[in-house]
């Protein structure tokens, strides 16, 4: 089986306020496989944005604490990578971001082409290839020529008048297409998708959606694709990880993730899914407070199935190939 290209192991951050430290990472674990589509769902609040901060190592300086855990990658630990190699040789190059609201990742005052000409600069990978060294110019209309490539595959038309925009002169579904050329002109291993349609309206999304995972597949690059979106998730992820108040509960590919849940969170995150003839089913209670969060699984306060054992939290059982559940009383029987 083909080793993982990032591993996430046991990540345990905390957001230090007035109130008190809020563990909002407790012990997280997961990797990713080069090529795959990786889901991370749950809740809002659960963690999802950490996580990925983490990774990009774009956490707030002033109140985030990372307290434990490793993130390999490349055969290193980022999390005691300088900051300055982290933003020279990983962020944007390596592992690329595709931010929720693309509006906020475009300076305004600034053409398109100009930003892009910025990103090129820093993070082209011809800045790697032997041929253009000490020929800058070569290498600005080589790279001026690929990007124009990857305005077409993104579809985004006529390609040469969008570089001489502005930001504020494209829609929203463009400029979300523009985040995920940017993303990948570097020809990075890994993309991090942090909720990137949200902002989109629902048939853009689906194009947007599709997109990502064609060009993902066609380039063999890794994507951790967060949603609060279960149906997103159907649409291009192999495998999903679930997150409950900063703890992964379970992990499965995408088909026995909606077939097989055997977290009972999972099953409640399913349940809640609207239907015809359920409509919209909430999830009752409330996500705990994280500064003082309940011992064990977190869920347990939440869960009918829960007794005195949840309050340690169970190991990672592995209940089906690449299907993994922590819950010392795990669903086993499946609803049709
Ligand atoms: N900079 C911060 N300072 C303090 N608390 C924070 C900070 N960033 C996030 N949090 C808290 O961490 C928890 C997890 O937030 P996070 O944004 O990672 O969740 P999420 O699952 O991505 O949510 P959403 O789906 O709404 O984006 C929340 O309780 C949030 O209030």
């Amino acid at each position: 089986m083909e080793s993982d290209l990032i591993t996430v192991r046991d990540l345990r951050v905390a957001f230090a306020s007035d109130a008190g430290l809020a563990k909002v990472l407790d012990g997280v674990s997961c990797s990713i496989r080069p090529g795959e589509i990786r889901g991370l769902v749950g809740e809002s609040g659960c963690g999802k944005t950490t996580l990925a901060r983490a990774i990009l190592g774009i956490l707030p300086q002033n109140s985030a604490r990372i307290q434990g855990g490793q993130v390999l990658f490349g055969g290193r630990d980022l999390l005691t990578v300088a900051e300055g190699t982290l933003a020279r040789e990983v962020r944007g190059r390596e592992i690329a971001y595709i931010p929720q609201d693309p509006s906020t990742a475009f300076n305004p005052v600034f053409t398109i082409g100009t930003q892009i000409a910025d990103l090129m600069h820093w993070k082209s990978p011809l800045l790697r290839d032997p041929s253009f060294k000490g020929n800058a110019r070569a290498r600005r209309e080589a790279d001026l020529a690929r990007v124009v490539e990857w305005l077409r595959l993104v579809q985004l038309p006529n390609p040469e008048a969008l570089l001489r925009k502005y930001p504020h002169e494209v829609s929203g579904g463009q400029r979300q297409r523009l985040m995920i050329a940017m993303a990948l002109l570097p020809e990075p291993k890994l993309v991090i998708a942090d909720e990137p349609t949200t902002a989109l309206d629902v048939t853009v999304q689906a194009q947007i959606l599709k997109l990502l995972k064609g060009l993902a597949r066609e380039r063999n690059v890794a994507v951790l694709f967060t949603t609060h979106d279960l149906g997103a998730a159907y649409e291009i992820c192999d495998r999903i990880t679930v997150m409950y108040a900063g703890q992964e509960v379970e992990e499965a590919p995408v088909a026995e993730f909606f077939n097989r849940p055997s977290h009972p969170y999972t099953r409640k995150l399913l349940d809640s899914l609207p239907s015809a003839e359920t409509g919209l089913r909430g999830i009752p209670g409330e996500i705990p407070r994280l500064i003082d969060p309940p011992p064990g699984c977190r869920f347990n306060p939440r869960c009918e199935r829960a007794t005195a054992i949840c309050q340690q939290r169970p190991a990672p059982e592995q209940v089906g190939p690449g299907h993994s559940v922590r819950c010392h009383h795990r669903l086993t029987e499946f609803a049709a």
